[in-house]
């Protein structure tokens, strides 16, 4: 914890600061490392605002700097990739057990992987009265892409398939999708590869935001349907864009209530705190489908780490409450 000067008496500190006068305050101090596309969409002017009268300070991490050196900080914010970054997080975690690291380099790790991304929610096996959470059926293909056409026979996976870069670190390769429409097109794509069972879902997605215990759900345009008709009728792979993260919200689109209707709140909630459990993570969101014609028929199909929090609405409440519950009541501003 950082102290402070008496309120009012920093340059720049504002009236808004909320302490009251002629006491010291603690302020929770949050370095982040995070790249500047992510610190731009993240670190808004709202945020950092409501930050502050909250007592949270956001300060940047000087990456020609040791980290220990720097701070002292109650927690680390971070989305970088890298073998080095991650060592030097591990090593700051060992050495800094009192501070927060969001969230730890090797649970973060486990979302890198297509296949193990979702293989928490495969072993949950959720199903309850409010409905059913699986993964589409899928099959790894780490090299060799003549044996594609094998593969998916042999597999029974059924046709159109996604097929998703195995890796998933975050790099433009690595969003890099096709849609297939015959097993002999796959060869054309170069492994290592996930191929996932395309699940018609009325082209709308469920973006579920987790942020600690909270979640948020809102509605994305996604992929449309592919017909029986057009499947026969087609084949090839095509490329296609990031569709969930570039796609307008679908939250104000008129839309069939049965394709908009959201997950029910219970089973995400269920989800979620499972998950948090089992990927030992607090940052992240689901991309979520209803199977087309079903109620209750849900697929888990991308686990993202440190999602676009900006997008999500209310987020920087969210964010500062969830921030202020790490830290040990003492250092809280208190309320009245
Ligand atoms: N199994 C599937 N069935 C139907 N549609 C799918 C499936 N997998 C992916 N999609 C569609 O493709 C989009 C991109 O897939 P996915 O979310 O796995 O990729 P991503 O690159 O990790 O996306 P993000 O930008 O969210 O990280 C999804 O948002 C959805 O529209
Ligand atoms: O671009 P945004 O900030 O909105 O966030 C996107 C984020 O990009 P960034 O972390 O590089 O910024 C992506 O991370 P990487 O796969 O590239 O690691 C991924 O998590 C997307 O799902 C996020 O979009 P959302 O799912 O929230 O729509
Ligand atoms: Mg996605
Ligand atoms: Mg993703």
């Amino acid at each position: 914890m950082r102290e402070e000067m008496p309120y009012g008496t920093e340059e720049g500190e504002g009236e808004e600061v909320g302490f009251p006068n002629n006491t010291h305050k603690r302020l929770v101090v949050v370095g982040y490392a995070l790249t500047s596309k992510k610190t731009k969409s993240f670190l808004q002017p709202k945020l950092e605002g409501l930050a502050r009268n909250k007592g949270i300070l956001f300060v940047a991490i000087d990456h020609n700097r040791p980290l220990s050196d720097q701070g002292p900080f109650d927690i680390v914010l971070h989305k970088l990739s890298g073998k080095e970054w991650r060592q030097i997080l591990e090593d700051y975690r060992q050495t800094h057990p009192e501070v927060t690291v969001l969230d730890p380099p090797d649970a973060i790790q486990h979302l890198h992987n297509r296949q193990s991304m979702l293989q928490a929610v495969a072993d949950m096996n959720l199903s309850d009265s409010y409905g059913k959470v699986g993964v589409p059926r899928q099959l790894v293909v780490k090299r060799d892409a003549s044996s594609i056409p094998d593969a998916v026979a042999n597999s029974g996976l059924t046709l159109p398939i996604v097929a998703k870069p195995l890796v998933n670190d975050g790099s433009v390769k690595s969003h890099e999708l096709s849609l297939a429409f015959d097993r002999y097109s796959l060869q054309k794509l170069e492994p290592p590869l996930v191929l996932q069972e395309f699940v018609n879902h009325g082209g709308v997605l469920f973006k579920v935001y987790i942020v600690g215990e909270a979640i948020k759900v809102v509605r994305r345009f996604s992929l449309p349907d592919v017909s029986k008709r057009e499947l026969s009728k087609t084949a090839g792979v095509y490329r296609f864009p990031r569709v969930s993260c570039a796609a307008a919200s679908a939250d104000d689109a008129d839309l069939d209530p049965g394709i908009a209707e959201l997950p029910p709140r219970p089973l995400l909630e269920r989800l979620a705190k499972e998950l948090r459990r089992r990927l030992g993570l607090r940052l992240f969101n689901l991309d979520m489908i209803r199977e087309h014609g079903t109620r209750d028929r849900f697929y888990v199909i991308d686990i993202n780490y440190f999602p676009g929090y900006g997008k999500m609405p209310e987020y920087e409440h969210i964010f500062t409450d969830f921030l202020l519950s790490l830290v040990p009541a003492k250092y809280k501003k208190r309320s009245g």
